[in-house]
């Protein structure tokens, strides 16, 4: 080399890193802009490269999130590759972030996992936008608060099966309580009278459900490493594609074979008044136009989120009645006490007496908080960047609200582990000045649960007519001990009419509700 004159290849590097230098101070610069110098929210140390993906919990994840809420307070933020979120704990921080901010946080995040398994077709996990509210607008026309005094009927029908079946079969509380609340939703949805459970129709809806809860995040590694979805279903490890389009068949076999049979019933019958027929109705008016093949869809997905969203939740709440019941002995005489007063011996209770019976009203509401259906709510998305509190949440971030601690939130709810729904009444009224978990099981914003004015009414038909007439007590070993059972999971329970006379109130509301069942 001629002595004076520079290499090529150390100029090369300084050139190599000064441009990589400035790269970094623009990106710095341009992150800087675009959160104001906001920090994210507080939460677990994210470590170099994989993040927060070591913490992530996969099963009951509230109880860790609950264990960061004492840390780090009511919004806590978790980063890895690929991975953004927030986890909501406390309510005035939800309202906040999911009313107040709701034309940025009404998105759901899009896992493969949904058009995998068939919940794709379930409007509760579509993105926001047009067509989400194309469907949540039929079905909301069907559900608030005054069109739902058009199921009340079924509702009844429905819970006085269910005394009858619990008489005879008080062992097999779990699938009674599917049966009624699954054969309530499918007469009202397709116009079918189901009374047994080896009904052909139950089994598909049961297996569509069965798909929905084993389609539920947190079971499959693809949620979290996406690419994996491209691996043949023959692949060594590959099993999840088989559960997974298994579950797609059921939820498909779901939408089309129900909502042909509800056709096909009003053909043959000349009338089958359901929701399948109205959604059809509709889609005939608007025969001509455009839409009209994508509105019979719609219909068929109204129809299968209408059966999917209600049956699982409601039946938890009530399983966790039963559990109640059992091990709060005192609570249940109260409730009997009030019914006792206000119904008498020669009736059951129906929904109109709902204002006199304060106590059982407040069953309810303790019934929504003390054993919570969704401890984690369906999770929103941030469609833009959002700054609240100080902090800074990018858009992308999957927003998780952890139901389970604001409805144990010993600051709201005084030693929240017992059930006690005198906490609700002061002055034999409902307090309002009590945080009401309706306010929180159902959600927040604009996703809030649509169904939840049908879900309310139902409970509160079950939950009376049950007390009216059943005493519910601890189940019995095989030396006819009583066990003490206190997981949310196992509400068996011992269950016997109250009195001769409660039997025979039983038997006569059964009678009636088969004779009104009709044939279908
Ligand atoms: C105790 C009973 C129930 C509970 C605790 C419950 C709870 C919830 C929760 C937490 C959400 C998510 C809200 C959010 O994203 O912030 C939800 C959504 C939903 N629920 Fe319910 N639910 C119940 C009963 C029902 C019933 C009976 C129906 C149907 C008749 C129903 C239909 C739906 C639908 C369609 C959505 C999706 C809303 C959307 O994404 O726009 N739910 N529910």
């Amino acid at each position: 080399m001629i002595a004076g004159m520079t290499s090529p290849i150390p100029l090369a590097i300084t050139l190599a890193i000064l441009a990589l230098s400035l790269t970094y101070v623009r990106s710095r610069m341009k992150w800087r802009i675009r959160t104001r110098g906001l920090p994210f929210p507080p939460g677990p140390r994210p470590l170099p490269l994989i993040g927060n993906i070591l913490d992530l919990p996969r099963i009951k994840p509230w109880r860790k999130y609950t264990e960061w809420c004492a840390q780090y307070g009511g919004l806590v933020y978790l980063q890895a590759p690929g991975i953004s979120l927030a986890i909501i704990n406390d309510a005035e921080m939800a309202v906040e972030l999911l009313d107040k901010h709701s034309a940025k946080t009404s998105d759901r995040p899009q896992l493969p996992i949904l058009k995998l398994s068939g919940q794709d077709l379930n409007f509760c996990f579509f993105p926001y936008g047009e067509r989400w509210r194309r469907h949540r607008r039929q079905f909301w026309q069907r559900f608030h608060r005054s069109a739902i005094s058009q199921y009340l009927k079924e509702q009844r029908t429905g819970v006085h099966r269910l005394l009858g079946r619990l008489l005879d079969s008080p062992a097999h509380l779990k699938s009674n309580i599917g049966l009624s609340f699954q054969g309530t939703m499918l007469k009202i949805v397709y116009g079918f009278d189901v009374v047994h459970e080896n009904d052909k129709r139950l089994s598909i809806a049961s297996a569509a459900l069965d798909a929905l809860v084993q389609s539920t995040p947190g079971h499959f590694a693809v949620e979290m490493f996406p690419s994996l979805r491209y691996i043949p279903a023959w692949f060594p490890g590959a099993g999840f594609q088989h559960t997974l389009a298994h579950s797609k068949a059921a939820t498909l076999r779901l939408k089309h074979e129900l909502f042909a049979a509800a056709k096909d019933i009003a053909d043959r019958a000349g009338s089958n008044s359901c929701l399948a027929t109205d959604l059809l109705a509709r889609a005939e008016r608007n025969e001509g136009s455009a839409s009209t093949a994508t509105d019979e869809t719609l219909a068929q997905e109204v129809c299968l989120v209408t059966v999917e969203g209600s049956a699982d939740t409601t039946s938890w709440t009530l399983e966790g009645f039963f559990l109640a019941m059992s091990l709060y002995p005192d609570v249940q005489k109260k409730a009997q006490k009030e019914l006792d007063a206000v119904i008498g011996p020669n009736r059951l209770p129906d929904h109109d007496d709902s204002d006199s019976l304060v106590y059982v009203n407040a069953v309810l509401k303790e019934c929504l908080r003390w054993h919570v259906t969704a401890p984690v709510a369906l999770p929103h998305c941030a469609m833009a960047d959002i700054e609240i509190r100080g902090y800074f949440i990018p858009k992308g971030t999957t927003i998780t609200v952890n139901t389970w601690q604001m409805l144990h939130d010993p600051e709201v709810y005084d030693q929240p582990e017992e059930f006690r729904p005198e906490r609700f009444i002061k002055d034999g009224k409902l307090d309002s000045d009590v945080k009401d978990p309706e306010a929180i099981a159902f959600g927040f914003g604009r996703r809030i649960c649509p169904g939840r004015h049908f879900a309310l009414a139902s409970l509160f038909i079950n939950i009376a007519s049950l007390l009216h007439v059943f005493d519910i007590t601890p189940p019995l070993d095989e030396n006819g001990q009583p066990i003490r059972v206190n997981r949310p999971e196992d509400c068996r329970c011992n269950i016997k009419p109250r009195s001769a006379a409660a039997e025979a109130l039983i038997r006569e509301a059964q009678r009636a509700a088969d004779a009104a069942g009709g044939e279908n």
